[in-house]
């Protein structure tokens, strides 16, 4: 169903690239049986469309025998009536929670399988949830543009969803307005969009690096306001020989590398774990202090959690070099915003290009006052395939979800919880 297709899927799977009304769905025909289900009798069905979502988090290897399936009615799927006889008589349904823009036909393809409804204030939100409108929802789909109507998912909201509910398909490759913990107590499993956004991210990254490492503010606006370069123009820094520091080498921290290599930077990098030769690509793993200490850009790629919320602070800026430059494509809370203007006011910091910030959509005013930092309002994937490529993401999520109990790209701590590791890349 992809129109553009997305470089590496961090679970590929060839499947999800097809329509989902070519997909030849295949019912229950698997083979095994899984935990719970060991005394039901299963047959294989004709190959069907049908929805197999189930509101017990197993994943369903069979058909179980006797279940009716008529998929006009869809009057029981999966095997829902063994696992939740509240919802096994109703049609399941999938909540939409804000915009979709740019793949509406492949949404309404869902329509085929599944009631589509639609999210929306917090109030009305949980008002709904009350009434038991959403009674059927099994897969939600929200984004961080959905979190103002709704609020974060936080732990006051997720353990009032729907019982029925087991997958949230989140818009977003940062997914920090999604308490995951909550989410896992309560079976519900959830999805991101990472690598789609990896491309258009960087890009911006760059952008900000080099017009923060050229001083670009003063420049760029004064030729529109006819001041031509402004008053007092300053040279600017090479990106040539430069140290470019890391900070979360992830899909995104790897995409910067990559291009901070073509323009001879050299690369080092913090992560939570040090990552194989093949994905450092030449880059020097070194420890969080150490990429203070050196860095000459220090670019900000890693997520937002509850150890990096003010991972920069004052401390870490009394670190780093003087004249080092700061770059954050990632999450405004992982900077201290206050130590940060106290570190361009003084010098310590020379530059930052900043995309993100503490209190979106309010900017800190020590930050729109200083001319050495380029400002943009939260536009790392602002381009027409990134954002088609991230709502695609977000229903073949979706589609799998339903059709096979599983997520593509579920959220590394589940994925770890899943596997009985704590080990995250
Ligand atoms: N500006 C934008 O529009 C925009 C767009 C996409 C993503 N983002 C943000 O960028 C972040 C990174 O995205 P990604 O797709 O590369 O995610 P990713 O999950 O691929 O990478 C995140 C990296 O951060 C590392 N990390 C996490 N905690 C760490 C810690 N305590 N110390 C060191 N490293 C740590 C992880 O190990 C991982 O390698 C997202 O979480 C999101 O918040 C912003």
């Amino acid at each position: 169903m992809r129109g553009a297709s997305l470089s590496t899927p961090s679970k590929p799977d060839k499947n999800m690239h097809r329509s989902i009304s070519n997909r030849p769905v295949t019912g229950f025909d698997h083979t095994n049986v899984t935990k719970g289900h060991e005394n039901v009798e299963f047959r294989n069905l004709p190959a069907k469309k049908l929805p197999i979502a189930c509101s017990c988090t197993e994943s369903h290897e069979k058909p179980i025998s006797g279940v009716e399936r008529d998929p006009a009615k869809v009057s029981s799927w999966g095997c829902v009536p063994l696992c939740s006889p509240v919802i096994s008589m109703q049609k399941p349904a999938i909540l939409l929670i804000g915009g979709i823009d740019h793949v509406q036909k492949e949404w309404k393809e869902f329509e085929k399988f599944a009631e589509l409804k639609v999210g929306t204030s917090r109030a009305d939100f949980l008002g709904a949830i009350e009434k038991g409108d959403y009674s059927n929802v099994v897969a939600l789909y929200r984004s961080n543009a959905s979190t103002p109507l709704t609020g974060p998912f936080d732990v006051e909201l997720v353990p009032k969803l729907p019982q029925s509910l087991k997958f949230i398909c989140h818009n977003g490759a940062g997914y920090d307005n999604i308490d995951v913990e909550a989410c896992s107590s309560r079976g519900i499993q959830v999805s991101h969009t990472p690598v789609a956004v990896n491309s258009a991210t960087a890009d911006i990254a760059i952008f900000l690096m080099l017009g923060a490492l050229r001083r670009i503010h003063i420049p760029y606006t004064a030729i529109r306001d006819f001041k031509w370069r402004g008053p007092s123009p300053q040279l600017g820094h090479d990106p040539q020989n430069k140290i470019l520091g890391i900070l979360g080498m992830g899909g995104i921290g790897r995409d910067v590398a990559a291009r901070g290599r073509a323009f001879g930077m050299k690369i080092q990098y913090y992560n939570r774990t040090t990552l194989s030769p093949e994905l450092e690509q030449g880059a020097k793993y070194v420890d969080f202090k150490e990429l203070m200490k050196t860095s000459d850009v220090l670019s900000l790629n890693c997520s937002l959690t509850k150890a990096t919320v003010g991972i920069i602070g004052r401390k870490e800026f009394g670190l780093m070099k003087d004249g080092v430059i700061i770059i954050n494509t990632a999450r405004g809370k992982l900077i201290d915003e206050s130590a940060l203007v106290d570190a361009l006011e003084s010098g310590k910091v020379f530059s930052a290009g900043l995309d993100v910030y503490e209190e979106e959509p309010t900017v800190h005013p020590g930050l729109l006052k200083n001319s050495n930092v380029v400002l943009l309002p939260h536009v790392g994937t602002s381009t027409v395939e990134t954002q088609r490529n991230m709502e695609l993401l977000v229903l073949e999520n979706l589609e799998k979800a339903l059709t096979l109990g599983e997520l593509i790209t579920q959220v590394p701590e589940q994925v770890n919880l899943a596997q009985g590791s704590t080990s995250k890349l």
